[in-house]
């Protein structure tokens, strides 16, 4: 069992390095394993859980990875691909493993998905996959535990999304790229992921236009290569360092973060109170003056990203007034507001809509991370409480942030990452 232990009270001051995308690794994990010679190098890869997750769940469908921790590269050899099934012990732990079935259809033929992970949000529905994959031409059978999707080869279609799904566009792109003819998927998501997800396919050979539009084209061909490719930045590891500035009151500066990809965080943050600037490459974060209220309204990008709606809902606890949240992505992600209220928040859930009445001081408490962003909106709430806070299950942070106690540590937190009660090992 893996916990976070928090003592509040130190304002962040200095250097954080933000990690590759979790959510641009993955699925370029799923296209590199399209690739059928040579080997892929992903570079500035988050030594994350998910990543770990991906890397076993590509050996036992009979790929070779190699993953450099110290280096953060991964390198892939999806010359043999050797099952086409996805077992439910590693599938079911991380939603990136729904990435996997495009290269299993066009390489083997069938995927069999028996079971897809990733944060307990409500629901979370795939037709849209399976919709897309049969419009292309497969066939797809469910039963309750297992889906089975066949395809002898796939044909270009149209297919529309009811609404961007950030996974359900990336796979309908990779199983368009080695179709036969032309595929227009319309209403698709605008995600910065989703375009550094298109720019690797590219250079691996896919013909792909429109993305950033809405309205993608891409045109099948015959074969993709393996390539060299750096995953972009975390724009939610780098929205909750500038979070944890903006909550403790502290200056910090990100290197490799990118303001533009923070979009309408950047705004609501600049509005409660915290001031960005820009140095090259590296962005400098601070809070200019007391925490001011906020509304938000979450929505898929150029929106705010619901990934950050968590841990805003921290920030908007030490701002003084009411705030109003309007989750629109997901059915279930307000599990936080009652861990918040265990430490002295005030927060009200009605449905879909939140509202946090502050500011109100924090107390150190055990509290529970149901899904990664709670977990990680509970840090920054330990960093801003008073006395101790113990964040379980570590695991779910795990996922998503890497060195998480180490990077903020760097930057004079009180945080310790334990592995309990096994082993008692603290990092
Ligand atoms: C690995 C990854 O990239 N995860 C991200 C991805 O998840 P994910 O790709 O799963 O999120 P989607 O954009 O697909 O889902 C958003 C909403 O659309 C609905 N929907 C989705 C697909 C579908 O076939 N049918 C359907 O109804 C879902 O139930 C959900 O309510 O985007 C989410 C929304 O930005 C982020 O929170 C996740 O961090
Ligand atoms: C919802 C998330 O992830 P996943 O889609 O991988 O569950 C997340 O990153 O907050």
């Amino acid at each position: 069992m893996v916990s976070y232990r928090v003592r509040g009270g130190n304002a962040l001051r200095g250097t954080a390095f933000i990690q590759g995308a979790k959510n641009a690794v993955l699925p370029m994990i799923g296209a590199a394993l399209l690739a059928a010679k040579g080997r892929t190098v992903l570079r500035n890869v988050p030594i994350i859980e998910d990543v770990r997750r991906a890397v076993e769940l590509a050996h036992t469908i009979g790929a070779k990875c190699e993953l450099h921790e110290a280096e953060r590269t991964l390198v892939i050899d999806a010359s043999e691909l050797t099952s086409a099934k996805l077992p439910a012990d590693i599938a079911r732990r991380f939603r990136g493993s729904v990435l996997f079935t495009p290269a299993l259809l066009h390489r083997l033929g069938e995927a069999v998905v028996e079971g897809v992970g990733g944060c307990n949000l409500g629901s979370r529905n795939l037709d849209f996959h399976y919709l897309g994959y049969k419009r292309l031409g497969a066939a797809v059978e469910e039963n309750e535990t297992v889906i089975h999707v066949k395809a002898a080869g796939l044909t270009g279609a149209k297919l529309y999304l009811d609404t961007p799904s950030h996974t359900g566009t990336e796979n309908l792109i990779m199983a368009a790229a080695l179709a036969k003819g032309t595929t227009v998927i319309e209403n698709a998501a605008l995600e910065p992921e989703v375009l550094d997800v298109i720019e690797m396919l590219t250079r691996m050979g896919a013909r792909i236009s429109g993305g950033g539009t809405g309205f993608i084209t891409v045109e099948g061909v015959d074969e993709l290569r393996a390539v060299e490719h750096t995953v972009m930045p975390d724009r939610l590891d780098a929205g909750v360092f500038a979070m944890a500035a903006a909550i403790t009151g502290g200056e910090v500066n990100l290197v490799g973060a990118s303001l533009e990809h923070l979009g309408v965080v950047r705004w609501k943050l600049e509005q409660m109170g915290v001031e960005f600037a820009t140095h090259g490459a590296v962005l400098h974060v601070r809070r200019e003056r007391p925490l001011r209220p906020i509304n938000i309204i979450t929505d898929t990008y150029p929106g705010f990203a619901t990934d950050l709606q968590s841990p805003m809902m921290t920030v908007a606890c030490l701002a003084d007034g009411m705030s109003y949240i309007h989750e629109r992505i997901f059915d279930g992600r307000f599990a936080l507001a009652g861990e918040l209220n265990k430490m002295g928040a005030d927060v009200e859930v009605d449905g879909s809509r939140a509202i946090v009445k502050g500011a109100t001081p924090l107390q150190g408490a055990d509290v529970t991370a149901h899904d990664l962003r709670s977990g990680i909106a509970l840090v920054l709430a330990g960093l801003a409480a008073e006395g101790e806070t113990r964040i379980a299950s570590g695991y779910l942070i795990d996922r998503g942030h890497s060195y998480l106690a180490e990077r903020m540590r760097a930057l004079g937190a009180d945080i310790t990452r334990e592995i309990l009660p096994s082993t008692g090992t603290v990092s």
